[in-house]
């Protein structure tokens, strides 16, 4: 009943309604014009208050080293810090040019570090960024606006009109889901042209987050690839939403297809909605021989389920014998893990490791001997000007135990540290599958920090410390202790090369300001561990400079 029709009007409650509880009752007061004036006024006093929350929202920069973070610098660099300076002094950082669903025609400058097309628009009279996914650049686009930010909007890719050639090539493209769903950016790109891609956000990360200068800096190198491309994730972990409220009894009888209803998959490009996949090609074939079975035991009882699930799948070896041996077929045979709480075994080179499927292990087995063979000859450079006489590691953020353990025939001792105790418990019990005695290594658990209390007797000078912390990177407790330590050499693996920058920059600037020992970065590098995605590891080196 329209607002006006109801003025004036007053009811009674039925009996039914009086022997509610107060709180249930439906409202049964007079409604005067007052009052639905003043409803009107009280309703644009909360849209204005709710506009200017949201402006507030968006006018606070945003975390640091966060995505949105990594955008607005890329924002900055395209547009020009005049050009954005001005615009935030008029006020106009929030007035996009553009309207919701607007449809416009577009250049496309940069590619961003998070993997997006940046275009500018050239037909306003106000200069603005549009974010598109899967777009290169000096590609002239049609997208379709679908939300705003500061200096920038969000678009849709609708058509690109004049693709660069150069780059882009659609018959590399080996998944059907290429271009819907979110998992892969670039598989319409040479693998050369990937990993320079990826070059670039390291080095951008360095010039914005390190504060190092020209002379600090070494010129960071060429990004080491993944021996395999495609079939190299050895975890996938879909999704599918809750059946609708009246779908979900389990006296039902189970539907004979999948409902429309039900997708089971990744979140499609630039939303939050899951698109149906049936196979991933960058994921191991064993993975997706069982996501095929998974798929039919979760439509035959999707109407079991109350809420939705997330999928893992973890491309495992057969059960090891113990003792364990390297000929037998279950060393070589692979099976799909499934349950969180299930062993994982895999092997890196002639190492084995167990691990427990939902906790943490790298995803691409292919890179691990590269990048830990890599690892070992930035602690002790095969062509060295002076002999390297390191003898003790600390393998801080350790997980279950996998660089100290590939790593530990180069010393002798290796202390590690994890804050996850069913991780310390596999590394432990890896160190003693790969017969390292315990005199040698020692894993414990605990926050990353607290290592240095332990390996106090460590001699320092002799010492190299691997760092390969989340992605949040290390905290001011760790680079307090580790500064204070001061081993010979520190490693660090990282999968966000944008908090890595920031903490190497604090390490070297300690050095710098004689807060801490002088530190020497010797090499960056970025490694290739998730092919034809944006993501990109980095691994940067530092040597105490005396
Ligand atoms: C990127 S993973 C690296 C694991 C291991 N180095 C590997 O390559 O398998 C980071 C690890 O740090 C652990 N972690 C997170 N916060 C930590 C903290 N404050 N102290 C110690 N470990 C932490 C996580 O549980 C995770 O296992």
């Amino acid at each position: 009943m329209a607002e006006q029709e109801r003025v004036g009007q007053v009811r009674n409650l039925s009996d039914s309604e009086q022997e509610l509880p107060a709180s249930k009752r439906p409202r049964t007061e007079v409604i005067n014009i007052l009052e639905v004036e003043n409803k009107k006024f009280v309703s644009v006093k909360r849209e204005r208050k709710r506009e200017a929350r949201r402006k507030r929202e968006l006018e606070k920069f945003p975390e640091p080293c966060s995505s949105d973070d990594v955008l607005w610098k890329d924002i900055v660099a395209v547009l020009g810090s005049d050009v954005v300076e001005g615009l935030i002094r008029e006020e106009k950082a929030y007035d996009s040019p553009f309207a919701f669903q607007q449809e416009v025609e577009l250049e496309v400058k940069v590619l961003g570090s998070n993997g997006d097309g940046i275009a500018v628009s050239t037909d306003s009279s106000q200069k603005w960024t549009v974010i598109v996914p899967l777009t290169l650049p000096n590609e002239r686009i049609r997208a379709r606006i679908y939300r705003h930010g500061r200096l920038h909007s969000l678009g849709d890719l609708l058509e690109v009109i004049t693709p660069n050639s150069e780059l882009r090539d659609s018959s590399r493209i080996q998944c059907k889901y290429f271009g819907t769903c979110g998992g892969c950016q670039y598989q319409m790109l040479s693998y050369e042209t990937q990993l320079d891609f990826k070059r670039n956000v390291v080095v951008k990360a360095f010039q914005n987050y390190s504060n190092l200068s020209n002379e600090e800096m070494p010129e960071v190198l060429s990004t080491a690839p993944s021996p395999l491309q495609y079939q190299y994730r050895t975890k996938l972990t879909p999704h599918f939403e809750a059946p609708p409220k009246h779908l979900r009894n389990t006296s039902l009888k189970p539907p004979t297809s999948k409902p429309d209803w039900l997708n089971i998959g990744f979140n499609r490009v630039g939303t939050q909605k899951v698109l149906d996949i049936e196979d991933c090609p960058i994921a191991t074939p064993i993975i997706n021989d069982q996501m095929k079975e998974t798929r039919e035991d979760v439509i035959k009882k999707i109407h079991t389920y109350k809420k939705g699930v997330s999928l893992l799948f973890r491309d495992s070896l057969d059960t090891f014998v113990d003792p364990v041996d390297r000929l037998s077929d279950a060393f070589n045979k692979h099976v799909c893990v499934t349950g969180q709480k299930d062993m994982v075994r895999e092997r890196v080179g002639d190492w084995i490791f167990e691990y427990i499927g939902g906790s943490f292990f790298q995803n691409n087995n292919s890179v691990l001997l590269p990048l830990t063979d890599y690892v070992r000859d930035a602690i002790f450079p095969p062509i060295a000007t002076t002999p390297s006489d390191l003898t003790h590691l600390v393998d801080t953020y350790c997980g279950a135990g996998l660089f100290g353990i590939v790593l530990s025939p180069s010393f002798q001792k290796v202390a590690g540290i994890e804050l996850s105790p069913d991780s310390i418990r596999c590394a432990t019990r890896n160190a003693e599958l790969n017969n390292i005695s315990t005199d040698k290594i020692s894993f414990r658990a605990g926050n990353a920090g607290e290592i240095f209390a332990v390996v106090a007797d460590f001699p320092k000078d002799q010492t190299a410390v691997l760092i390969d912390p989340p992605r949040k990177g290390c905290d001011e407790f760790f680079i307090k202790q580790l500064l204070e330590f001061g081993p010979k050499s520190v490693v660090y693996v990282s999968c966000n090369v944008h908090t890595q920058a920031r903490d190497v920059g604090q390490i070297m600037e300690a050095g710098r300001t004689g807060k801490g020992p002088k530190y020497i970065l010797e090499s960056v590098r970025g490694f290739d561990l998730f092919p034809q995605t944006a993501h990109v590891e980095s691994v940067a080196v530092l040597r105490r400079a005396s």
